[in-house]
C-alpha cells in the first residue's frame, strides 16, 4: 500500500490542561493519605485522640489509597489520545478490495424482537461496498432458535430486494428502515423530487407491511409452511443445527445483487454448555468460514445498525492503510446509541469513558474490543501472530494434523483456514454457498470444538460472561494493535436499556466477567508478564476489571459516614481543623474535573450527575453483587449467565405503550424502576442507612449532646452521608413510591434487616 495514497491518518490529540487536572488531583490524594498515615502514628503516641475505634482511620487509609490507585489507572488510561481519519475516497479499485462476512446475533425474540434484528440486517445488506452482492455476506445467528425470526429475515430478505436499489438510487443516509421512516423525507431541492417521494411513499408503506407481517406473525401457521418444517421438532435449548440460505447472491444478474443472506441457529443439547454469545460467534465464524470465507469479519449485536453506509469503507482505510497490519488487529468503532433519554439517567450512554478513556486507550495498544460493531482478520481471530512474529518464529505452514487438532475434523474447514492463515484469501469459493449447507451443518454442531482450540487460542475466548473484552485482549496479548474507527455519522447505533432492572443487569453482567477475567489465566497481568501485552495497556484493561473490585472499597468507605454519625465519632478533620481543607478541596475539585469533561463533550451538568449518581448506584448494587457472584463461583457455590439485555422495540414511527401497568405516576422513561432481584437490596440499605445516619446525627447534633465532646463527628461526616442521600435518590424516592418505580417490599424488608444489623452491631456497646 506503500505507494498508494493516504488512506488514513493517526492524530495525536495534546491534552496539556488535563494531564495539570489530573496532577492536582493526584497531589490531593496523596496529601490526603500522607496526613491519614501521620495521624494513625499519632494515634499510637501519647496525645491519642478520643476515638474508641482505632481501625477506623485505618480502614479510611486502605480506602482512600485503593481511590488513589484507581485515580492513576484512569491518569494512565486517558495520557495520550489519538484520533484516526479515514479516506475512504483514496480507496483501491474495487477488485483489491477483500470481502467481508457480516455477522448479527441474537438470542431471544422476546427480548429481542425480531424487527429490531431484521432493521439491522436490512442495514447491513444495504452498505455501500463495491460488488457488495458478490463481497458480502450477512449471517445471522439465532440462540433462540425462533422460527418468527427466521421468518422475519425471509420477509426482510424479500424487501431487501427494492430497499437496496431504493437506498442506492437516491443515496438514503440512514439504512435501517425503522429509523429512515421515522422522520419526514428529506427533499433536496430541484427537480425529480416528485418521483422520489412517491417512491419514498411507496417503500414506506411496503416497510408498514414488512412490519404487521413479522409482528403478526404466529408461529403456528409459520410452521404450517413448509420453509420452516425444521422448526417443528426443534425445542430452544435441544435442536439440531438449522442453517438456511435465505437469499443466495448467486441468483441475482450482476449489478443488481445485495449480499448473501444466512440464517443460522447452533445445535443445542442439553447435556452441553454452550458459552452464550462467544458459542455463537464461533459458530458463525465456522459455518462462514466453509461458506464465503472471507478474510474480514464485521460483527453487531441484533441492535445495532450501520448508521453510516460507507462504514465498510471507513473501516477498510484503517484495516488496508497502515504499512504495518500490526497496527489494525482489529478495528473497532465506539458503542453510540439512538433515541437515548435526555441526559442519561441510567448512566449507560458511555458517551464520556468513550472519548475520555476510549480515546486515551486507542492511543496505547488500541480500543478494546466492544462485542459489536467491530472489524475483524478472520486470521487474527484464528490464532496469527503479527507479521514481525511470524518472520521470526514461524515459517513455512501448519501440517493438515496440526490444523485438525487446532479447527477441528472439518476438511473443508481445515482447507478454508489454511487459506486465510497463508494469507491466499483471494481464492472465493466458486460453488453456490446453497450447496455447502451439510458442511455448514457439520461444523455448526455442539460436539464440533470437543479436544479442538475452539473458545482458547481460536475464535472467541471462552470463560468470561464478558467474552468481547477477553477476546480483544487475547488479540492484544499477541501483539496486535487495535485501531478506533470513529466517523461522522456515526459508524452503527443500538439501544442502551431504560429502566432500573435492565441497566444494572447490564452492568452486573459486564462486572462478572471482567471480574472473571482478572482473576483467570486469561488475566491481563499474566499478559503483560508472559505476553506482548504491553505495560500501559494492561493498566488501562485494569481500568475496568476492577470495577467490581472497587464495590466493596466503596460500600465501606460509604459506611464510615453513617457508622460515625451513629456512634459519635469521626473519620474526616473538623472544620477548625487545617487538615479540613484538604478532603474539602479534593472533593471540589474531582467533581469539577468530572463536570468539565461532560461539559468538553457537549453534555450537560445533569448529564455529569446522573453519571456521578448512576456510579454510585451501580458500585452498591451491580458490582457488588458480580464481586459476591464471582466469590461463589470461585468457591463453586454459583454459575454465572449471560443475561441477555432486553431491546426496546420502536419499530415504527409512532411509539406504542409498553403495557406497564399505571402507577398514577407520570409514566416517566427516565424514572428508576425496580423489581425484586437482589441487585437492589444492598443500595436499598445504603439509602435507609443514610437517611436514619442523618436523622440520628442531626438530632445529637440538635439535642446538644454531641457538643463539647471532641471525639463527635462534624460537618465532613455529616456531607459524606448527605450526599450519599443525594446520590441514592431514586432508591430514597423508590422507598416511598408505588408501582414499578417503587422498591418491593420483599426488597426493603432485607434492607432494612440489613440496615438493624448493621446499627446494633455498632450501637453495641
Ligand atoms: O446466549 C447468548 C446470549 C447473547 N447473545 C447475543 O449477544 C449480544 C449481546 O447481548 P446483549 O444482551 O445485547 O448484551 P449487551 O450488554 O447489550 O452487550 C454488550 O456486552 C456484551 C458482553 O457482556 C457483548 O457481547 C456485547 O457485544 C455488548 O454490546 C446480543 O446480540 C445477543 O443476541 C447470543 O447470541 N447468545
Ligand atoms: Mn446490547
Amino acid at each position: 500500500m506503500a505507494s498508494a495514497k493516504k488512506l488514513q491518518e493517526r492524530v495525536a490529540l495534546p491534552r496539556t490542561a488535563w494531564i495539570l487536572a489530573d496532577f492536582v488531583i493526584l497531589f490531593l490524594l496523596v496529601a490526603l493519605l500522607s496526613r491519614r498515615a501521620a495521624s494513625l502514628r499519632e494515634e499510637h503516641g501519647p496525645i491519642s485522640t478520643s476515638t474508641s475505634t482505632t481501625w477506623l482511620p485505618a480502614l479510611a487509609l486502605a480506602c482512600e489509597a485503593w481511590f488513589t490507585f484507581v485515580w492513576l489507572l484512569n491518569m494512565n488510561g486517558k495520557w495520550s489520545p489519538v484520533r484516526f481519519d479515514t479516506y475512504p475516497e483514496n480507496l483501491p479499485d474495487e477488485q483489491e478490495l477483500p470481502a467481508v462476512d457480516m455477522f448479527v446475533t441474537t438470542a431471544d425474540p422476546a427480548l429481542e424482537p425480531p424487527v429490531i434484528t431484521a432493521n439491522t440486517v436490512l442495514s447491513l445488506l444495504a452498505v455501500d461496498y463495491p460488488d457488495s452482492g458478490g463481497k458480502l455476506a450477512c449471517y445471522v445467528s439465532d440462540d433462540g432458535c425462533s422460527p418468527v425470526t427466521c421468518y422475519a429475515l425471509r420477509e426482510a430478505a424479500e424487501f431487501a430486494a427494492i430497499w437496496v436499489p431504493f437506498c442506492r438510487k437516491h443515496g438514503v443516509a440512514v439504512r435501517a428502515p425503522f429509523m429512515y421512516f421515522s422522520s419526514a423525507p428529506e427533499v433536496a431541492k430541484g427537480t425529480a423530487d416528485h418521483e422520489f417521494l412517491e417512491s419514498w411513499a411507496f417503500m414506506k408503506s411496503e416497510y408498514e407491511k414488512l412490519v404487521t407481517r413479522i409482528e403478526n406473525a404466529d408461529e403456528g401457521s409459520i410452521l404450517r409452511d413448509g420453509d420452516f418444517a425444521e422448526f417443528i421438532e426443534a425445542e430452544r435449548r435441544n435442536h439440531p443445527t438449522i442453517v438456511k440460505v435465505l437469499w443466495d447472491n448467486s441468483k441475482a444478474k450482476t449489478g443488481e445483487g445485495f449480499p448473501h443472506l444466512v440464517y443460522v441457529s447452533r445445535e443445542k443439547s442439553p447435556e452441553q454448555y454452550h458459552n452464550f454469545k462467544a458459542g455463537a460467534m464461533n459458530v458463525l465464524t465456522r459455518v462462514s468460514g466453509v461458506m464465503t470465507n472471507a478474510p474480514i469479519m464485521l460483527n453487531v449485536d441484533c441492535d445495532m445498525f450501520a448508521n453510516n453506509p460507507q462504514v465498510v469503507l471507513h473501516a477498510m482505510c484503517l484495516l488496508l492503510g497502515f504499512a504495518d497490519e500490526t497496527q489494525s488487529g482489529f478495528v473497532q468503532a465506539p458503542q453510540k446509541f439512538y433515541g437515548g433519554l435526555k441526559d442519561d439517567p441510567f448512566g449507560n450512554q458511555m458517551e464520556v469513558i468513550y472519548k475520555k478513556v476510549g480515546g486515551g486507550v486507542a492511543g496505547i495498544q488500541g480500543l478494546f474490543y466492544g462485542g459489536t460493531g467491530c472489524f475483524h482478520r478472520r486470521k487474527v481471530i484464528y490464532g496469527v501472530p503479527p507479521p514481525d512474529v511470524v518472520k521470526h518464529e514461524i515459517t513455512g505452514s501448519q501440517s493438515y494434523k496440526e490444523l485438525q487438532t487446532k479447527f477441528g475434523s472439518s476438511k473443508e474447514l481445515i482447507e478454508s483456514s489454511r487459506d486465510i492463515i497463508s494469507g491466499d484469501v483471494l481464492a472465493r469459493p466458486t460453488e453456490s454457498i446453497s450447496s455447502r449447507l451439510e458442511v455448514a451443518k457439520q461444523v455448526g454442531a455442539c460436539s464440533y470444538e470437543a479436544g479442538t482450540c475452539w473458545g482458547q487460542e481460536i475464535g472467541w475466548v471462552y470463560g468470561s460472561m464478558t467474552e468481547d473484552i477477553l477476546t480483544g485482549q487475547r488479540i492484544h496479548a499477541t501483539g496486535w494493535k487495535s485501531a478506533l474507527l470513529d466517523t461522522t455519522p456515526p459508524a452503527f447505533l443500538g439501544c442502551a436499556p431504560t429502566g432500573g432492572p435492565a441497566s444494572l443487569t447490564q452492568f452486573k453482567r459486564w462486572a462478572t466477567g471482567l471480574l472473571e477475567i482478572l482473576i483467570s489465566r486469561n488475566s491481563p497481568i499474566l499478559g503483560a508478564i508472559f505476553r506482548r501485552l504491553q505495560l500501559r495497556q494492561c493498566l488501562a484493561y485494569l481500568i475496568i476489571h476492577v470495577w467490581p473490585v472497587r464495590a466493596p472499597f466503596e460500600l465501606c468507605y460509604a459506611l464510615l459516614g453513617p457508622f460515625c454519625l451513629l456512634t459519635n465519632q469521626f473519620f474526616l478533620p473538623k472544620v477548625s481543623d487545617e487538615g479540613f481543607r484538604v478532603p474539602l478541596a479534593l472533593f471540589m475539585a474531582y467533581n469539577v474535573y468530572n463536570l468539565m469533561e461532560y461539559k468538553e463533550c457537549g453534555l450537560s451538568a445533569r448529564a455529569w450527575w446522573n453519571n456521578h449518581r448512576m456510579q454510585r448506584i451501580t458500585s452498591a448494587s451491580a458490582w457488588l453483587l458480580a464481586f459476591l457472584t464471582v466469590l461463589l463461583k470461585t468457591v463453586g457455590l454459583s454459575e454465572t449467565v449471560f443475561e441477555v439485555t432486553r431491546k426496546e422495540s420502536s419499530s415504527r414511527s409512532t411509539a406504542d405503550d409498553g403495557g406497564a401497568a399505571s402507577t398514577g405516576e407520570a409514566d416517566d422513561p427516565g424514572l428508576f424502576t425496580f423489581d425484586s432481584s437482589p441487585v437492589f437490596v444492598p443500595a436499598t440499605a445504603l439509602s435507609i442507612l443514610n437517611v436514619v445516619a442523618v436523622a440520628v446525627g442531626a438530632w445529637r447534633a440538635l439535642a446538644g449532646t454531641a457538643t463539647g465532646v471532641r471525639g463527635g463527628p462534624g460537618m465532613g461526616e455529616f456531607v459524606c452521608c448527605g450526599w450519599m442521600v443525594l446520590c441514592l435518590w431514586p432508591f430514597v424516592r423508590g422507598l416511598v413510591s408505588r408501582g414499578r418505580y417503587g422498591i418491593p417490599w420483599s426488597v426493603k424488608v432485607k434492607a432494612g434487616l440489613i440496615v438493624s444489623v448493621f446499627v446494633h452491631l455498632c450501637t453495641r456497646n
